[in-house]
C-alpha cells in the first residue's frame, strides 16, 4: 500500500502476518464458544503527556514489565482471539518488537501508528486486511470478522467482557463498553461560564473495548473526514455516521478504567501486585515433618487473603504450577535444603515459561530446638546468597525464612503466623533488596 490511507506521509506497513485460524472451538469452554475469527487492535501510539513523564505510559514498567505487556497478555490468553495488532509510534517499533520477543507474546504484531488515536486505530485495522485476498475474506458477508479495539493502557480487561463485546459486535455490527458518569457534564460559554448542564442519568462514559465487524470499521475509516481523524475520539460515532451502524452499548465492570494520569500508574501497579500475589504453592518435599508446618502456613495465609496449595512436589499433575504465575514456598525440616530450592529452579527452567514478572521462591527452614545455631541449621548462607543472586538474573526472587520448632503451643502459633505474614509481604512487595536474605519468624 503506497503511503498510508490514514496518514498520507506514513510509509506502507511492513509485511503481514499469516491469517490466523479461528481459535480451535474444541479448546474453548462450551459456554463461550466463538465460531468466527476475531482480531484485536491495541492502539499504543500515544505519548502519555498527561502523566507528565518522559516515558509514554504504555511503556512504563511494573515489576520489570511494561504496562502494554500486561494488556497484551490479558488479550492473547483468550483462545478465540487469533491476531493482535499493536499500533505504536514509528520510533517505538523496535522497542515493541523487543517487548514481544522478551515476554514471548504470541499472535502479536507491531505496526506504526499515526499522529492521532484515530489514525493509529485506522493503521491497525488496515494491517489486519493487508493483502487483497485477506481483505476480500474479511469483507465477505458470510464470515463477518470481528475487530476488537482496545486502548493498550487498559490492562485489566477480562475475557468475559471481551466475549460480550465480540458477540454483540457480530450481531449488531458495532458494540461498545460504557460506564456510569462520575461527574456531571456541563457546556461552557466562550467566556468560561456555565452554558448548560446535561442530565447525567441520560448519559454514559464511553470506554473500551469496542467491537466492530471488519466491514463496518473498515468502511467507516474509508469514509470519514480529515477532521474526524484529527479531532475525533469516538469510533462508535464513525460507525453510526458513515455506516449507519448503531452500536450496542454494554455496561462494563469498573476494571475497564484507562491509565491516564500519574496517579493511575500507581493504582495500576498496586492492582498488578495484588493480583500476582494471591496465590502460591507450599511444597513439603514429601516430608512428614514438614506437613504440619505447611498446613499451618496455609491456614494463617488464608486469613491474609492468600490462597496457598500444599503439595509434596512439582511432579505429575503438579507440574501445572510451573506453567501458571505461581509463587513457591519450599518447607524444609532440619536439613540443608538448598538442593530442594535448586530442584525448583531446575523445574522452572525446564518449563521454559517466559517469566512475565518476578517470581518468588521462599525457603522456609524449620529447625528443632537442638539446632539453634543458624550456621548449622540453615544451608550455608553464602551458598544460599549465590543461588539467590543467580536466580535473580532469571527474574526469580529467592528469600529465606528461619523458624524454630517450639513445644509451647502459643509461641509456635505466633511463629507460624509470622511465617505467613513475612511470606505475604515478600510475595506482595517482591523487593530485590531482600533477595538471598534469611529472615527470622
Ligand atoms: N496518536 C495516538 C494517540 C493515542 N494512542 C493510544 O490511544 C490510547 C488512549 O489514548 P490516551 O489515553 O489519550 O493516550 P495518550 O494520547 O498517550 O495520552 P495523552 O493524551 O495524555 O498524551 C492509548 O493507548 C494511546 O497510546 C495511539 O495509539 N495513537
Ligand atoms: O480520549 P483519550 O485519547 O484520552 O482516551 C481515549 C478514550 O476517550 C476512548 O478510549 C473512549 O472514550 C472510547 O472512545
Amino acid at each position: 500500500m503506497e503511503g498510508d490511507a490514514c496518514d498520507p506521509d506514513r510509509p506502507a506497513h511492513p509485511g503481514t502476518f499469516p491469517a490466523g485460524e479461528c481459535g480451535r472451538t474444541d479448546q474453548q469452554p462450551p459456554e463461550r464458544r466463538v465460531d468466527f475469527p476475531v482480531s484485536v487492535v491495541l492502539p499504543a501510539g500515544g505519548t502519555g503527556e498527561r502523566t507528565g513523564l518522559q516515558t509514554p505510559k504504555q511503556f512504563c514498567l511494573f515489576m520489570g514489565r511494561p504496562l502494554i505487556s500486561y494488556t497484551i497478555q490479558a488479550v492473547e490468553r483468550v483462545l478465540w482471539i487469533q491476531n493482535i495488532v499493536v499500533v505504536v509510534a514509528k520510533e517505538h517499533m523496535d522497542l515493541m518488537t523487543d517487548i514481544i520477543q522478551q515476554f514471548r507474546h504470541r499472535k502479536v504484531r507491531a505496526v506504526p501508528g499515526g499522529s492521532t488515536r484515530h489514525r493509529s486505530i485506522c493503521n491497525g485495522v488496515l494491517a489486519l486486511g493487508e493483502q487483497e485476498e485477506e481483505k476480500e475474506r474479511l469483507l465477505s458477508a458470510d464470515r463477518p470478522k470481528v475487530v476488537i479495539i482496545h486502548d493498550a493502557v487498559r490492562p485489566f480487561v477480562e475475557e468475559d467482557f471481551l466475549y460480550k463485546i465480540a458477540m454483540a459486535a457480530k450481531e449488531q455490527g458495532a458494540a461498545g463498553a460504557i460506564r456510569p458518569l462520575v461527574s456531571t457534564v456541563i457546556a461552557t460559554t466562550s467566556e468560561g461560564y456555565l452554558d448548560h448542564s446535561l442530565e447525567r442519568a441520560k448519559y454514559r462514559a464511553s470506554e473500551m473495548p469496542q467491537g466492530f465487524t471488519y466491514d463496518v470499521i473498515y468502511q467507516a475509516y474509508q469514509r470519514c473526514t480529515e477532521s474526524d481523524f484529527e479531532v475525533g475520539t469516538e469510533c462508535l460515532h464513525l460507525a453510526l455516521q458513515y455506516c449507519g451502524t448503531n452500536a450496542k452499548l454494554i455496561e462494563g465492570p469498573p476494571t475497564l478504567w484507562k491509565v491516564t494520569y500519574k496517579r493511575d500508574l500507581a493504582a495500576a501497579e498496586s492492582i498488578i501486585k495484588e493480583t500476582l500475589s494471591r496465590s502460591a504453592c507450599v511444597i513439603t518435599g514429601g516430608s512428614e515433618q514438614a506437613v504440619p508446618l505447611a498446613d499451618a502456613i496455609q491456614k494463617a495465609a488464608g486469613a491474609l487473603d492468600m490462597a496457598l496449595d500444599v503439595i509434596p512436589n512439582l511432579m505429575g499433575d503438579n507440574c501445572r504450577y510451573l506453567l501458571k504465575e505461581y509463587n513457591f514456598i519450599q518447607v524444609s525440616v532440619n536439613r540443608s535444603c538448598l538442593s530442594e530450592v535448586k530442584s525448583i529452579l531446575k523445574d522452572l527452567e525446564a518449563a521454559n515459561q517466559a517469566l512475565l514478572h518476578p517470581l518468588v521462591i521462599i525457603l522456609v527452614h524449620l529447625s528443632c530446638p537442638d539446632e539453634l545455631s543458624i550456621s548449622r541449621a540453615m544451608p550455608e548462607l553464602a551458598a544460599f546468597m549465590d543461588v539467590a543472586s543467580a536466580a535473580n538474573l532469571r527474574n526469580i526472587l529467592l528469600y529465606g525464612i528461619q523458624v524454630h520448632q517450639s513445644k509451647d503451643t502459643e509461641r509456635w502459633e505466633r511463629s507460624v503466623l509470622r511465617v505467613a505474614e513475612i511470606t505475604s509481604a515478600l510475595i506482595r512487595e517482591r523487593s530485590p533488596a531482600l533477595v538471598g536474605q534469611l529472615l527470622q519468624a
